[in-house]
Formats: structure tokens, C-alpha cells, sequence
């Protein structure tokens, strides 16, 4: 049998790209009250593109307004009328906006398939540099959302942040407290080593992440992580196609959402999906598509949410995620 590498054909919607946070590495944000909100009405026109093609995910990836700011509830809303939307049109939203109340948590998850936050690094050193500015990027706060999740119910994805400052040790420690929190809740469907990548929106000089020690960060997060923890890499940011091999080889088996353009690093974009599956091929892997939840977190789900499910586990874009 050919060995399988998944991805899932994804496309990404910004509700807004203005964040009061201030990461240093981020090349998404704008300054608060300057970018005007993604409407419904584009949304729609943008989905209907996209209907009865092989795109399942619909990534809501978005800039933060302050918890305590008069917008927050505006803000909240437009999130969940987006995801509403995307599931009526037989989409599988997966909502990935930062910090969220409980009560927030518990509202998006009766419209996401699955939902995702990265943990980053959770010492706190870099909340003196790269996140001198950005009260949502407390390790506490982060860890209590991936806490939050389990205890929702929520199938997530969560991930590292590599290159910010932190050093080797400082990785494992986060990926042993992610390993900690699946053991006690068996929520965390993969977790994402994300190399952090200059961008041209960047104001600051701040380290990235050497790619060639990525395989050997893959292999350690494979031996502290479960085995019922997926590791996901981003293609586009292995630049090396050697180094992406190598990654695979060391135990990464997922390549996360694939969308024509890439929010978080508009400077790095995918190769052709025949570059990629001939890559692959090249070394024995098949590149099979795959839904933003697994099959056991489907019982997890609203009634909605496992319709829209059967519908595409019977389409015939979707076939090959039986035999996974
Ligand atoms: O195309 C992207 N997808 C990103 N995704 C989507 C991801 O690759 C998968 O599509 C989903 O996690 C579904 O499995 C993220 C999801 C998260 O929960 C957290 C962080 C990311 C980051 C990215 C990203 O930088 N670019
Ligand atoms: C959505 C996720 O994208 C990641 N992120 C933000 N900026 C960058 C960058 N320049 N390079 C790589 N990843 C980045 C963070 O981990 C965030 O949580
Ligand atoms: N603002 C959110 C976070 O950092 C998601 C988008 S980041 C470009 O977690
Ligand atoms: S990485 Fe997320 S939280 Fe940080 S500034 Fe960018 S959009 Fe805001």
C-alpha cells in the first residue's frame, strides 16, 4: 500500500485584519479601525465560486478586537454569521480568531467542524520581545483555551510557532504541555510546527527559523506528542522541497489547509497540486485529500455539521479518506 500524506482543500475568509495585538513577526494585522470588515454579501459571492469544487474548509482566520471594546460583540457575531453561511452553502467552517470567552467557544462550535488556535511558545520570555505587545499571546491564556476546547467538546488544532526567540528546550516544553492537555481531554486532532517566515509586511527584524533543523524538530515532537496526534507542516514554507521530504520521513504526515492564498504569509505561495503530489510520488507518498475534522470527533458534532459531513464523505472528491 502507498503511504499517505492528507491535506485538506481549503479556502481562507479574513472577517477583518485589524488586531489590537501587536506580534512583531505578524505580516497579516492592521491598525485597529482601519481596514473595513469582510461583508456577507462578498462572502457569499466569493463561496458560490467555490461550490461543487473539491474546496471543503473554509478557514475564518481574523485580526482580534479587544474582549473589553465596545466592537467586541459586533466582531463576535460577524464571525459567527460567516460560519453560519459557509455550513448553509454545505461548506465545513474551521474558525481560528484568537483568544474567545467560554461562552464565544461554545457559540462557534455549533457552526465549525473543527475549530484551531496556535499555542506559539509558552515561556515567557517572549512575552518581552516578539509579544511585548500582545496581551492574547499570554501562555496562560492560551493554554486555558485549549483547555476550554476539550472540556466544549471542540476537535482542535493547535501548533508551535518556531524562530520567534525561543530556544530548542523551549519548543518541547510547549509540545509537553499540548501532549498533557490531549491526554486529558483527547481533543487535539493535529498540531502544526510552524516555521516562522520573513514576510515584506514586516516592521522589525526579528529571527526566522533555520529550515534544515526542521526534521529533527519534527522527529522530537513526534516522540513527545500521541500517536493520535496528527503533526501537520506547512508546504509553502519549506522552501527546500529536500527539507519537506525529510520532514515526512521524520514522522509529519499532514500539510494542513490549502488555500489559493495564503493569509498569514502572502510572500510564500504554494506549489502547482501536480508539483506537490510529483514531489511526493518521488519518494513513495500519495497526496490524499481529507475533511477538517476526523471521523472520531464526528459524534461530537451538531446534527448540522455530521449532514454536511455524510455529504462529502459521499462525494467523490473524498473517496480516498476511507482507506486512511
Ligand atoms: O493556510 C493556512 N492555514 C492555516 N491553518 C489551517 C490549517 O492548515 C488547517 O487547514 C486546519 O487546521 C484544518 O485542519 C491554521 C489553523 C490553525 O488552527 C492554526 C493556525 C493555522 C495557520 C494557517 C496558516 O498559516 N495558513
Ligand atoms: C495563525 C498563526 O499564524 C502564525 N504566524 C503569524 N505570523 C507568522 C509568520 N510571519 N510566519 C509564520 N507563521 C506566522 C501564528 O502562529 C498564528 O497563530
Ligand atoms: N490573531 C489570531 C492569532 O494570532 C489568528 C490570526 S494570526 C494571523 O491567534
Ligand atoms: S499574529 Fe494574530 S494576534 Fe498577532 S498581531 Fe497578527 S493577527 Fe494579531
Amino acid at each position: 500500500m502507498t503511504k499517505k500524506i492528507t491535506y485538506s482543500p481549503a479556502y481562507t475568509l479574513v472577517p477583518t485584519y485589524e488586531c489590537f495585538n501587536r506580534c512583531t513577526y505578524c505580516n497579516f494585522r492592521v491598525d485597529p479601525h482601519q481596514d473595513s470588515w469582510l461583508t456577507l454579501e462578498k462572502s457569499r459571492t466569493i463561496l458560490q465560486k467555490l461550490q461543487y469544487k473539491s474546496v471543503c474548509e473554509i478557514l475564518i482566520l481574523s485580526g482580534e478586537v479587544h474582549p473589553q471594546s465596545s466592537r467586541r460583540k459586533a466582531w463576535f457575531q460577524h464571525i459567527y454569521d460567516l460560519c453560519q453561511l459557509a455550513l448553509s452553502m454545505g461548506f465545513l467552517p474551521h474558525t481560528n480568531v484568537g483568544i474567545l470567552s467560554f461562552a464565544e467557544m461554545e457559540t462557534l462550535k455549533t457552526v465549525n467542524a473543527s475549530m484551531g488556535l496556535m499555542v506559539e511558545q509558552i515561556t515567557p520570555k517572549l512575552l518581552e520581545t516578539v509579544h511585548g505587545h500582545s496581551p492574547s499571546k499570554l501562555p496562560s491564556l492560551r493554554l486555558q483555551q485549549l483547555e476550554w476546547a476539550g472540556q466544549l467538546k471542540i476537535p482542535f488544532t493547535t501548533g508551535i510557532l518556531l524562530g520567534i526567540g525561543e530556544k530548542e528546550e523551549d519548543s518541547w516544553h510547549t509540545l509537553e504541555a499540548i501532549a498533557e492537555l490531549e491526554q486529558k481531554w483527547h481533543h487535539i486532532q493535529e498540531v502544526i510546527l510552524q516555521p516562522h517566515q520573513l514576510g515584506s509586511k514586516q516592521k522589525l527584524e526579528v529571527s526566522t527559523f533555520p529550515i534544515d533543523k526542521l526534521p529533527k524538530m519534527v522527529a522530537k515532537a513526534r516522540e513527545i506528542l500521541p500517536n493520535s496526534i496528527t503533526i501537520q507542516i506547512p508546504p509553502n514554507l519549506i522552501t527546500d522541497p529536500r527539507c519537506l521530504l525529510d520532514c515526512l520521513e521524520a514522522g509529519a504526515r499532514d500539510l494542513g489547509g490549502i488555500s489559493p492564498k495564503d493569509e498569514v504569509n502572502p510572500d510564500y505561495s504554494h506549489l502547482s497540486h501536480q508539483g506537490l503530489v510529483d514531489l511526493l510520488a518521488s519518494k513513495g507518498w500519495e497526496l490524499v485529500p481529507r475533511l477538517p475534522v476526523y471521523p472520531h470527533y464526528y459524534n461530537w458534532l451538531s446534527s448540522s455539521l455530521q449532514k454536511a459531513l455524510s455529504t462529502w464523505n459521499n462525494s467523490s472528491h473524498f473517496q480516498p479518506l476511507l482507506s486512511i
